[in-house]
C-alpha cells in the first residue's frame, strides 16, 4: 500500500473561540513533528465493531477536566478504564490533550495495555504524527474534528486508514455534516456542544443524525455530548448508534454505576 499523500497545511486562523486557542497550541507542540505517518498497518476495525450491534452502544470518557467544567475527577486511567468495562461500556474514548482536559498520551498507552477495549484518542488532531502516535499507543480510532480540519478532513482520514485506525468524524452542523459525508467516512460523530462557546444543545445530534440518513449514510453514528440522565438519551435511542458520554460518568463517583445507570433503557 502506497502512503498518503501528506495532508495539506491547515488554516487554523479561520477557527475562533475556545477552540481556535486550543487547536493553535497544539499545532505548536506538533510543529517540528516528523509528518511521515510510517508504515501501514491492517484495518482492524475493532473500534466501528464495537459500535455496531442492535443496542444503542456507550463509548464512555476518561475526561478528568475540561474548559466548561474545570477540575471533573482525578481519575486514575486504567481503573477508570476498567470501572467502565464493568459498567458495561463497549468502547473507551481518551482525552490526551494536557492543558484543558489533563490527559496525556500515556493515558492511552496504560489503557491499552491493561484491557482490551477499543479506545479512541480523544484530542485535537491537526498534524499527521498525532495519528501515527495513536497507532502507536494501540489505539483503535482517533478523532478527526471537521471543525478544525476542514476541506482536509479528507487527507486526514485517508492517514488514519493507512495506519489500520478508524476514524471517528466529528461535525456540529449541516455544512460541516455535508464535509464529513463527502469524504467516505464510516464513522460519523455529531456533537451537542459547540465547542466555540461551549454551549450544549440536545436537539443537535438527533437533527444531523436524522439528515445523515436522509442523505444515504449506511454508516455508524454516535451522539456526543451533555448526557446525564436515561431520559436525556431518549432523544436519540432508535436514531444513534452510539453516545459518547464523559463529565456525568467521570463525576459520578462510582464509574461503573453509573455506566449502567445512564444506559438503563
Ligand atoms: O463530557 P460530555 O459532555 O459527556 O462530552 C463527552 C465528549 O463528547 C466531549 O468530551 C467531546 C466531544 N468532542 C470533543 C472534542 C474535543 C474534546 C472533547 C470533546
Amino acid at each position: 500500500m502506497t502512503a498518503p499523500a501528506f495532508p495539506p497545511p491547515l488554516a487554523l486562523e479561520r477557527v475562533p473561540g475556545v477552540l481556535g486557542r486550543i487547536v493553535h497550541e497544539r499545532a505548536a507542540d506538533y510543529a517540528h513533528a516528523d509528518p511521515d505517518p510510517g508504515p501501514a498497518r491492517p484495518a482492524a476495525r475493532r473500534f466501528e465493531a464495537a459500535l455496531s450491534g442492535p443496542a444503542l452502544a456507550l463509548i464512555a470518557e476518561i475526561k478528568r477536566a475540561s474548559p466548561s467544567q474545570g477540575a471533573i475527577a482525578p481519575l486514575d486511567p486504567v481503573d477508570a478504564a476498567r470501572a467502565y468495562e464493568a459498567g458495561g461500556a463497549h468502547a473507551l474514548s481518551v482525552l490526551t490533550e494536557p492543558r484543558h482536559f489533563d490527559g496525556t498520551l500515556d493515558f492511552l498507552h496504560r489503557i491499552t495495555a491493561a484491557q482490551s477495549l477499543p479506545a479512541l484518542r480523544k484530542d485535537f488532531v491537526v498534524h499527521p504524527a498525532m495519528l501515527r502516535e495513536a497507532a502507536e499507543a494501540g489505539a483503535a480510532a482517533a478523532l478527526l474534528m471537521v471543525s478544525v480540519l476542514g476541506e482536509a478532513t479528507g487527507a486526514y482520514l485517508a492517514v488514519a486508514e493507512h495506519l489500520g485506525l478508524d476514524a471517528l468524524v466529528e461535525v456540529h452542523d449541516e455544512a460541516e455534516l455535508d464535509i464529513a459525508l463527502g469524504t467516505g467516512a464510516r464513522i460519523i460523530g455529531v456533537n451537542n456542544r459547540d465547542l466555540k462557546t461551549l454551549h450544549i444543545d440536545l436537539d443537535v445530534s438527533p437533527r444531523l443524525i436524522a439528515r445523515a440518513r436522509a442523505a444515504g449514510f449506511t454508516g455508524v453514528l454516535v451522539a456526543e455530548s451533555g448526557y446525564r440522565t436515561p431520559a436525556d438519551l431518549r432523544t436519540v435511542r432508535g436514531l444513534a448508534d452510539a453516545v459518547l458520554v464523559g463529565t456525568s460518568l467521570a463525576a459520578s463517583g462510582d464509574l461503573a454505576q453509573a455506566a449502567r445507570d445512564l444506559m438503563q433503557p
